[in-house]
């Protein structure tokens, strides 16, 4: 687009910003509550447990879950995102929990789906928050995670949590090929409605930390990290090739993870593929957020709307953020 600009003082910019209403006229992207996918963390105890890392945050027990699920629906928030806090104790070194009918984010998903049946259920599939390790995958002697091995847990997990009505598979491993063979046995099941968003460019980002509190898996890994599957945050041009994998596997959804460091990734991956794409505004981000907040160095809400802007203004259809409530609260009394 080749635009020959009128010289001043014909061409004067601040005319359309003098005034609201022409503010308002030549706005180019909104926010709505459509725009958000609500994180939630739910533990096997009773009520709720605050994480210190991300204040405003809670652990749910699943009948606080479901208050929660209705101030979504009451907001018009369209999706709950489902992270599993097992007990410490019912960790494995291949995380078998993950995939058992009767485990956290199973009965999570069932509670939701028989009381609020129109709110979108999203699911996590990976094996981090269930494994002694705190690793994502099945690991070998040498610590190295298991690409097929870790293939075969994950379309049990998904199975399973699809056969609890999630209706929004996102594998969150990096595997290479876990998104073809998730598909390939949704499909053999008979469960062809199940989408998938995958976390096709997810970095070995240090902004996960407060996640990782979160879930409980921090003290798991330990000094571990996890660069052998998720991508070296120096990297764009393999970002698209990771998306343009997923697409041809059977993706529905593409998401860009983690979110604000990484609208360049988010703005490409639009560009060059036009799917349904979606960032991750992840717990560090929230974090960082929070404790400026907290100190009265920035205005809480006006940064939380503008940094969820900037994801609309670089091409995501949507958002995953601790913020959504928040957000689409504000939204509706402005
Ligand atoms: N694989 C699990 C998973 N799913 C989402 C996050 C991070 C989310 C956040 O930081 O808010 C992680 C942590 C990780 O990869 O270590
Ligand atoms: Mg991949």
């Amino acid at each position: 687009m080749q635009i020959i600009p009128a010289p001043y003082p014909l061409a004067r910019p601040r005319r359309m910003r003098r005034d609201d209403f022409s503010r308002r006229l030549m706005r180019e992207h909104t926010l709505t509550a459509d725009d958000f996918i609500l994180p939630v963390f739910v533990h096997e105890q009773a009520g709720r447990a605050p994480v210190p890392s991300m204040p405003g945050v809670e652990r749910l027990s699943i009948d606080e879950l479901l208050k929660v699920a209705e101030q979504a629906l009451e907001l018009g928030v369209p999706v709950l995102d489902l992270f599993g806090v097992p007990d410490p104790d019912a960790k494995t070194a291949d995380g078998r929990i993950a995939w058992d009918d009767d485990g956290i984010i199973q009965r999570a998903a069932r509670a939701l789906k028989s009381r609020f049946p129109e709110l979108g259920v999203m699911s996590d599939q990976a094996l981090d928050p269930y494994t002694t390790h705190g690793q994502d995958g099945l690991i070998d002697e040498t610590g190295y995670i298991l690409n097929e091995a870790t293939i075969e847990a994950l379309i049990k997990q998904s199975l399973s949590h699809a056969a609890a009505g999630v209706d929004i598979l996102s594998p969150s491993d990096m595997m290479d090929g876990r998104i073809g063979a998730i598909r390939q046995a949704l499909e053999r099941e008979g469960f062809i409605h199940t989408r998938i968003m995958s976390y096709a460019a997810k970095y070995a980002s240090a902004f996960y930390g407060p996640f990782r509190s979160a879930v409980g898996s921090a003290a798991n890994l330990g000094k571990s990290n996890k660069k052998t599957y998720q991508m070296d945050p120096a990297n764009s041009n393999e970002a698209l090739r990771e998306v343009a994998l997923d697409i041809a596997e059977g993706a529905d959804m593409v998401m860009v993870k983690p979110g604000l460091p990484y609208l360049d990734v988010v703005r490409r991956v639009k560009d060059a593929f036009g799917v349904p794409t979606f960032a991750y505004q992840v717990s560090g981000e929230y974090a960082m957020v929070k404790a400026a907040a907290q100190n009265g160095w920035i205005d809480h809400d006006a940064v939380m709307l503008e940094s969820l802007l900037a994801f609309k203004r670089a091409g995501a259809d949507g958002v995953l953020t601790y913020f959504a409530l928040d957000a689409a609260r504000l939204l509706r009394s402005t």
